[in-house]
């Protein structure tokens, strides 16, 4: 179990911890050398924390989350794959979130460009026989959480067609921001662009003004955003950047007081403390043929704002 991680510096191996959940689920913890770390289950790949050298979670999680499987949990990152929402006939945002993966000890070679991610853990999920009578494609979805020495948060899938004719598929990493409330909260990177309005029956609209604020229940996909956006927690003091590549949509989500009440693994008022923005690829599905592979890079980043 100790063979996944580490590239870079052998004498300074990041700590990783793995242990199970009430459910028997196996539990990642990745930490660094400056006390960031970040949690992921085997249950759905799903990121349930990341905590910053102060040991205080970035991430929110519903007080009434159930973890049992194979719902997923209330917050954290579930990834939403091969749908997105209820665009298809697959159960809402597709199967990912609910299905048990399994650790990858050898994974295909993975480049990427920054030395200091030092903590990694890989993870693979395989579709089984039932799951080819559900949506009857061969592919290998990868992904890889990696916690950097700086305390970023990065999130790399690949997602490889191994079967004999082409598929298409929507993803989406759906992020809980914890916020210290939602009102004090504004996103940067999306003014001007053209969204999706699951409110309007998936109208398109184009977004108006300078910042996105929220004062009711947001429910769109921004297409074409750009790779960097910007949530701005003013009360906390903290500002989170998303970077991400091949993923060219981003969700924005809060359900508001009323819509919050109706979900039942989440508190009533808890919709004030979270705001979902997913990197994501929704309005124009990726294609891939047979032999060929996406990759999509999520990057996360908490810094204290003025
Ligand atoms: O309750 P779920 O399945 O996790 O979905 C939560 C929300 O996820 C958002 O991304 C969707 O746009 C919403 O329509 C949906 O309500």
């Amino acid at each position: 179990m100790n063979s996944f991680w580490s590239e870079g510096d052998h004498d300074t191996k990041a700590p990783v911890k793995i242990t199970k959940d009430k459910n028997g689920v196996d539990l990642v913890t990745l930490q660094n050398q400056r006390g960031f770390s970040v949690q992921v289950s085997l249950h759905g790949g799903q990121v349930l924390s990341w905590k910053n050298e102060r040991g205080e979670e970035l991430l929110f999680r519903s007080s009434k989350a159930n973890s049992k499987p194979p719902a997923a949990v209330r917050g954290g990152i579930p990834i939403c794959f091969p749908q997105f929402g209820n665009r298809g006939c697959l159960e809402q945002h597709g199967f990912a979130r609910n299905k048990i993966w399994e650790f990858e000890n050898n994974p295909p070679l993975l480049h990427h460009n920054n030395r200091n991610d030092n903590a990694f853990i890989d993870l693979l999920l395989k579709p089984t026989e039932e799951d080819m009578r559900i949506w009857p494609h061969s592919y290998e979805f990868r992904l890889r959480v990696l916690l950097t020495s700086d305390g970023a948060l990065k999130l790399i899938s690949r997602i490889r067609n191994i079967g004999s004719k082409e598929f298409s598929f929507s993803i989406a990493y759906h992020t809980y921001f914890l916020v210290s409330d939602i009102g004090e909260v504004r996103v940067e990177g999306l003014e001007t662009l053209d969204y999706l309005d699951n409110l309007h029956h998936k109208q398109r609209f184009t977004e108006q003004g300078d910042t996105l604020t929220f004062e009711s229940e947001v429910d769109r996909v921004y297409i074409g955003s750009p790779h960097i956006i910007g949530v701005f927690d003013h009360e906390k003091r903290r500002t989170f950047i998303i970077r991400k590549e091949g993923l060219p949509d981003a969700v924005v989500w809060n359900p508001w007081e009323k819509k919050a009440k109706a979900i039942t693994d989440m508190g009533d008022e808890e919709y004030r403390q979270t705001i979902c923005v997913d990197g994501a690829a929704v309005e124009k599905p990726i294609k891939l043929k047979p032999g060929e592979e996406w990759t999509g890079r999520l990057e996360l980043t908490a810094l204290p704002s003025i």
